[in-house]
């Protein structure tokens, strides 16, 4: 049985991210299992979530809310109970008002499912069964398989030509940034964290680069699929990873002007700022990791404003 109380480390003191458990795809194929469906699917998230994050972030880039529902789990994940994600009565499950944890999802799956209970989850509402609970292969669903039902259906953010620069960021900034800020917070050795903490600082130092010359990671002209995994993670850096994950060499707001100005540009695109909730992330970081913020006191600052102007229009025209 998983330790679900706590988050995994191994004999270095390194995090560990757990496996994904329900791999299944949603296909635009008059053959398969699950089909792209108005109102058919509903997506569980946690606001706090960067990986869930990047799910809401493409329900609204590619116009998909209409056809695909979304709740949120509670705001506190109580470790120490090790029941994970709770709902309540502001975060119901709108579709089984009985259920008390998302672990009660997991188990129309499976009945005797042990494993860990992680957000977002894609739920399918005709079968009552989770499709896949993978952010990275939902947002890839999102973004090719309801193009019939999208609003915004020409836009493509992992397009062919596009793919293998897109896979090789990807690849970079995944173990470095996105998990390389837990690998720094959850770290039980000195060594682990200051792998981490190297790891982060110098992908954010690569980002700053490619950001100086360009308006977005991969292509000047269009943001892709790189552009939002990495976002979720630039947003959360300065109010929660600074602090709470020790990544206190230098701030985004302060230290990186381009990464500034990318954070507050996707921020401010229609439909965004409406997905981030910076009170309920501060929130959910401070007083859920209890054991490495041992009296749960959330910090009142930083004060940063993501409605400036972002000035990156100019990069375009080069
Ligand atoms: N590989 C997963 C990771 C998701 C994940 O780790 N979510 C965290 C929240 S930020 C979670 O639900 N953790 C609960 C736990 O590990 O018990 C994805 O990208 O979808």
């Amino acid at each position: 049985m998983a330790d679900t109380k706590n988050p995994i480390t191994n004999v270095k003191g390194e995090f560990i991210r757990g496996v994904t458990a329900f791999r299944n795809w949603i296909k635009d194929e008059p053959s398969a299992e699950y089909q792209p469906e108005a109102n058919r699917y509903h997506l569980y998230v946690a606001l706090a979530c960067p990986w869930a994050h990047r799910t809401l972030v493409l329900l609204k880039l590619k116009g998909l809310d209409h056809v695909i529902s979304y709740s949120t789990v509670d705001t506190l994940l109580e470790f120490e109970k090790g029941c994970g994600w709770a709902f309540g009565e502001k975060y119901p499950d709108p579709h089984h008002p009985t259920f008390t944890h998302l672990k009660d999802v997991y188990k129309l799956n499976e009945s005797d499912y042990n494993g860990r209970v992680t957000v977002p989850v894609l739920f399918d509402l005709k079968t009552q069964k989770i499709v896949n609970n993978e952010s990275s292969e939902i947002i890839r669903m999102l973004n090719s398989e309801f193009n019939k039902l999208a609003r915004h259906p020409d836009l493509d953010l992992y397009s062919e030509s596009l793919r293998s620069r897109i896979d090789e960021l990807n690849e970079q900034v995944y173990p470095k940034l996105n998990n390389g800020v837990y690998r720094a917070g959850f770290a039980k050795s000195q060594e682990a964290y200051n792998n981490a903490y190297e790891d982060v600082f110098s992908m954010l130092d690569i980002l700053e680069n490619i950001l100086s010359k360009q308006r977005y990671l991969i292509d000047n002209k269009q943001i892709t699929e790189a552009d939002v995994r990495a976002w979720t993670t630039l947003l959360r850096f300065d109010p929660v990873y600074v602090t709470h994950f020790k990544c206190n060499k230098k701030m985004i707001s302060k230290d990186y002007p381009n990464l500034f100005g990318f954070v507050r540009e996707i921020y401010q695109i229609d439909g965004i700022k409406e997905t981030v909730n910076l009170d309920e992330i501060k929130k959910h970081y401070f007083a859920s990791h209890l054991m490495i913020n041992p009296t749960g006191i959330i910090p009142r600052g930083p004060e940063i404003n993501y409605d400036l102007p972002h000035g990156r229009d100019h990069l375009q025209q080069k």
